[in-house]
């Protein structure tokens, strides 16, 4: 007789979309249970966000020593050593993934069960120790892993993804990483500038789904500078003795040697082994659960889905908010209240930042432009490279989007972000105050341009001219 477990709501996964499904189906008054194997953790505290972050601090660092004589200022010989730079990754990444652990730890007794979950009908799982547990409704949210191939799959112990990288010991000589999406543009710059030979590939023309050919050329020259890009071509990877041997072929051809190979080719959901086929739930082409983003609901049934799994926008705030939506409306069931979502926007931890935000150039949308080269605060750091193109719905001028790749771009990001949720034109941002140096000031240009190009006025208040070097 299988032992069956009863709740109000079950959540498989126990990354930050359960646990913020979990903790939000609690807070709402149901009974729940939270399903994950390992608990050991989260992708963002383990292999995601946190590691990939101490790594590109160090590069960052490396970076600006290197940078010492461009002020005047002597600092000798820098020498990196990898081992201490993976070392330091590695204890403060697994302080943040205790803390995770820790707070795992802290649920009441009864609501974690460490197992494997698998659909067994719309209401309830099957679980790999044996038992069964039985929902009023059910929640997703199992993550994503990266995608490796066939041809990158058996390059065996010469390939590594994310999910390797950050327990690697000693910083490889030479490196390919293919993939220029977040994951591979933000390592392969944190190796480079860490004193490894990377070359990037990726087949697609388009580094990190950069929207604004402008911006996109100006990413492109930044990053060349630390690395060869190789663009829109079909890399052929293979083993030898050495490590491995890179040919590519398309927009053009090469063939190059490398230690080791990252693969960073994006990152599928996890739905293998959920036996999604009993859950009797509507499924798209590439066999996710259809959902409304507003509930996280899929269809009518009882069945929640949140985080990566989703793949809507696979990062990190959204997984946490896409857990909070779901489990509220797992417990309010058959009632759930639509949540309206955020702008969207990413940002990826380039130096300097690049990030795109809400929408782009839709029809009729109206572009300004600023550029960083010769904007006053970013040359006085000797961080003038860059530039930002804004998008405002047109005629009436409201801010709708940005792509950019700036100094200060992460606050840039937010900054925007914030203003085109807030229904902003780009009078309203003018009229507010700009301090005096700083990046900010920067956006004036674009968002002059803007005015100009739509009926709103610029802020008859306001001074039109710029201080030295905004
Ligand atoms: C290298 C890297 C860098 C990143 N950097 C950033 C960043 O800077 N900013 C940002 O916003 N995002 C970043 N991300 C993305 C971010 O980490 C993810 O969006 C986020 O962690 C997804 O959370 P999740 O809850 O969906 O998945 P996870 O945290 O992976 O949780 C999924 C859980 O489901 C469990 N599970 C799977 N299958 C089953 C099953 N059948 N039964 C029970 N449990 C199951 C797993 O064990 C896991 O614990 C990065 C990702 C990577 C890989
Ligand atoms: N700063 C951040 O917020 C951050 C950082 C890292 C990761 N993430 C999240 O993780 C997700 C996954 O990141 P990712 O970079 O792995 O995925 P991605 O989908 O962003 O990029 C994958 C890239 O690999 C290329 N590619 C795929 N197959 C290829 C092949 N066979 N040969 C050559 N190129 C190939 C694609 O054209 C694409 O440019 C991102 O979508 C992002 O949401 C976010």
């Amino acid at each position: 007789m299988v032992e069956t477990l009863r709740c109000d709501v079950a959540v498989i996964g126990g990354g930050t979309a359960g646990i913020s499904a979990e903790r939000a189906a609690r807070k709402n008054g149901a009974s729940t249970l939270m399903i994950d194997p390992e608990f050991n953790g989260t992708t963002c505290a383990n292999v995601g966000c946190m590691p990939s972050k101490l790594l590109i601090a160090a590069a960052k660092e490396a970076h600006r020593i290197g940078q010492a004589g461009l002020f005047g200022i002597k600092v000798g010989d820098m020498r990196i050593d990898g081992p201490a730079v993976m070392r330091r990754v590695r204890s403060e990444r697994d302080r943040f993934a205790r803390l995770t652990r820790d707070s795992i730890a802290e649920l009441p007794d009864d609501v974690t069960l460490r197992a494997r979950a698998r659909f067994d009908g719309p209401n309830r799982l099957l679980l790999d120790d044996g038992r069964a547990v039985e929902a009023k409704s059910i929640v997703i949210a199992t993550g994503s892993s990266p995608a490796l191939p066939g041809p990158f799959a058996e390059l065996g112990d010469r390939v590594i993804t994310s999910d390797g990288v950050f327990e690697l010991e000693e910083l490889p000589r030479r490196l390919a990483v293919v993939g220029s999406g977040a994951i591979g543009l933000e390592l392969a710059q944190a190796f480079a500038r860490l004193g490894v030979d990377v070359a990037l590939f990726d087949k697609g023309e388009r580094m990190a789904k950069i929207r604004c050919p402008r911006v996109h050329a100006a990413l492109r020259t930044i990053i060349e500078t630390d690395m060869p890009v190789h663009l829109g071509v079909d890399v052929s990877p293979e083993a030898d003795e050495n490590g491995v041997v890179v040919r590519w072929s398309g927009s053009h051809s090469g063939e190059a040697h490398f230690d080791l190979l990252l693969a960073a080719l994006g990152r599928p959901p996890q739905l293998d082994g959920l036996d999604l086929e009993k859950a009797d739930i509507e499924l798209d082409e590439n066999g996710v659960p259809l959902h409304d983003r507003a509930t996280m609901r899929c269809g009518e049934s009882g069945i929640f889905i949140a985080g990566d799994v989703a793949s809507d926008l696979p990062l990190l705030h959204e997984a946490s908010h896409d857990g909070a939506i779901a489990g509220r409306n797992a417990a309010a069931l058959p009632a759930p209240i639509e949540t309206e979502r955020h702008v969207s926007f990413s940002i990826v931890f380039t130096d300097p930042t690049t990030a795109s935000i809400g929408e782009s150039e839709a029809d009729g949308a109206v572009t300004g432009h600023a550029d960083f080269s010769d904007q006053g605060r970013a040359r006085v750091e000797g961080r003038n490279r860059g530039t930002l193109t804004l998008y405002a719905a047109a005629p009436d001028g409201r801010l709708i989007g940005a792509d950019l790749v700036a100094p200060a771009g992460e606050h840039l990001a937010h900054m925007l972000a914030w203003a085109i949720q807030s229904g902003k034109t780009a009078s309203d941002l003018l009229e507010l105050p700009f301090y005096h140096p700083t990046i900010e000031e920067g956006l004036k240009q674009a968002l002059r341009t803007i005015c100009a190009a739509t009926p709103i006025t610029l802020p008859q208040d306001q001074d039109t001219g710029t201080p030295p070097g905004a």
